[in-house]
């Protein structure tokens, strides 16, 4: 475990309704480069699942009346802790989940920066009045906090994925319950130290480690929790989403992505590779938007395969706090075994391996960042996130044949193009089937703009204007003066 200058940021018990708490089972928390245990947390349950979302509706009343900009002064508060222990929260982030820590530092600025947005946002939740249709009727529309909410957040950004949830929920009046990842509890743990520094009351802001499902089936149960906001694959958003049926809950679910990343003949091909690198290769492919299927003009194929090489080659695999690291471990050996997988398959169906394709030497879950060429719609890695530092180049002829082969998949959350036709610009942005288009750049996240996926990437949006949308609720008045 990394020497932090706040050690009270390492916690080894969750932050609930009554303070910190612990429990006489633990789950154990690994480093995923070399498997050592760093930690252990509680293993909580139903039991104490129930007692949080008890707390929360009692913390509720009280947050939610506070004026707006109390809960924003608080908010600010927080923003500039996370902002002042960054560097802890970067070694937590490193130590359970293995991104490089210039990666993880930049996310711990980027998970400060959604308490520092909804911190100004909570001051802006207006409502409206409505030129009424008769003489005797006066209308009106308020924004409601929806009341008791819950949060289950997935391993790739330990930290971003809490705040861009937590920020909106505390902005808009509402309690959140935190459920991480079992193996990022301790970024979720840090966040929830600063929280009690910021002076969030107790309540307002909880996170519970232990078992998912049992811990997950309680927070869907329960007619209390009235919003449910979930990132992490389709396929458990799916079950959440069955599960949060019964209590018709307000559901933001943002999933699994396959991301397109196009090069027309036309681009600038240079920054076209630098792109590509950025939005392939963060946090080893192990993020939701990341470019997954690479589709590059004819005219310009084998000079950007050359190019992507040159500068992929550059790459340096090894440990997160190892100096110059630019691809961290994957975060398990299931990971591995699916990178595997998908390159095995795309060979055997007649791509080849222009770099990498094989692990590391630096140990059993590191991968050599990777590009095949000659893959085809076939293969898996066209169909399924490969979650791993995997670039399959795809060659094609016309704009028409791109999009529909960036369209072929259920998923719509990212895509990205290269072009300088303007005229291109508008017509592939409106023809392809996503939430969200990088053109000329391969990183559009951020917390000002709208993120969110369409199709079975998800439902809502979170950042931007939009992201506290998801937890208000709007009372329309109609109130009688003749
Ligand atoms: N769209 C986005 O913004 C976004 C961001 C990050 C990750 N993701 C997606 O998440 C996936 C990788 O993350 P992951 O492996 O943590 O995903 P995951 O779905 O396996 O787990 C996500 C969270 O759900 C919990 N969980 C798993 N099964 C559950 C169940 N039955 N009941 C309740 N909770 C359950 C896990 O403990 C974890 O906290 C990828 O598909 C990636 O694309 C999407
Ligand atoms: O994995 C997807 C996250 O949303 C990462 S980011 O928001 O693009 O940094």
């Amino acid at each position: 475990m990394p020497n932090l200058k706040d050690p009270t940021l390492l916690r080894e018990e969750c932050w609930l309704g009554r303070g910190w708490e612990g429990a006489q089972e633990t789950l154990t928390v690994t480093d995923p480069a070399d498997g050592r245990v760093i930690a252990r947390v509680p293993k909580m349950g139903a039991a104490e699942t129930s007692d949080a979302i008890a707390a929360a509706a009692e913390a509720f009343p009280d947050w939610a009346a506070r004026p707006a900009k109390e809960r924003s002064a608080i908010l600010r508060r927080w923003f500039e802790l996370m902002l002042e222990h960054a560097d802890d929260l970067a070694a937590l982030m490193t130590a359970e989940q293995g991104k490089p820590l210039a990666e993880a530092r930049g996310e711990a600025v980027y998970a400060a920066s959604f308490a520092e947005w909804f911190a100004e946002e909570a001051k802006r939740i207006y409502g409206e009045t409505i030129p009424s249709p008769s003489r005797t009727s006066r209308l009106l529309v308020i924004r409601q906090p929806i009341g008791v909410t819950a949060a289950i957040t997935p391993w790739n950004f330990p930290a971003a994925m809490i705040t861009r949830k937590a920020a909106p929920a505390l902005a808009a009046g509402c309690t959140m319950i935190v459920k991480p990842a079992e193996q990022t509890p301790l970024t979720a743990l840090a966040l929830a130290r600063l929280a009690e520094m910021a002076g969030i009351p107790h309540g307002v802001f909880q996170v519970i480690t232990g078992d998912a499902r049992e811990i997950g089936g309680v927070l869907t149960e329960s007619d209390v929790v009235r919003k449910l906001s979930f990132t992490g694959s389709t396929e458990v958003g799916r079950i959440l989403m069955e599960q949060s049926a019964p209590t018709i809950k307000k559901l933001s679910l943002e999933l699994g992505g396959n991301a397109p990343f196009i090069v027309f003949d036309d681009a600038d091909l240079d920054a076209a590779v630098e792109g590509a690198v950025v939005s392939k290769y963060r946090n080893a492919g192990q993020t939701c938007v990341c470019a997954n299927r690479l589709y590059v003009q004819a005219g310009v194929y084998d000079a950007f395969a050359a190019k992507l090489a040159e500068r992929v080659g550059q790459m340096k695999v090894g440990r997160g706090d190892a100096p110059g690291v630019t691809i961290g471990p994957l975060i398990d050996a299931d990971a591995m075994s699916k990178v595997e997988a998908h390159v095995a398959d795309a060979v055997e169906k007649g791509a080849q391996v222009l770099l990498g394709g094989k692990r590391s030497q630096v140990g059993p879950v590191f991968y050599e960042p990777t590009i095949l060429t000659g893959v085809t719609q076939a293969m898996r890695v066209a169909r399924e996130e490969t979650f791993g530092p995997v670039a399959p180049l795809f060659r094609f002829e016309t704009e028409d044949e791109v999009i529909a082969m960036a369209n072929d998949t259920e998923f719509g959350l990212a895509a990205y193009f290269y072009t300088e036709n303007a005229r291109r610009v508008w017509r592939v942005t409106e023809a392809l089937e996503y939430g969200m288009v990088g053109h000329n750049t391969g990183l559009i996240s951020n917390e000002v703009a709208p993120f969110g996926g369409v199709k079975q990437s998800g439902l809502g949006r979170e950042g931007s204007r939009h992201g506290i949308e998801e937890y208000l609720e709007l009372k329309y008045l109609c109130s009688a003066i003749g």
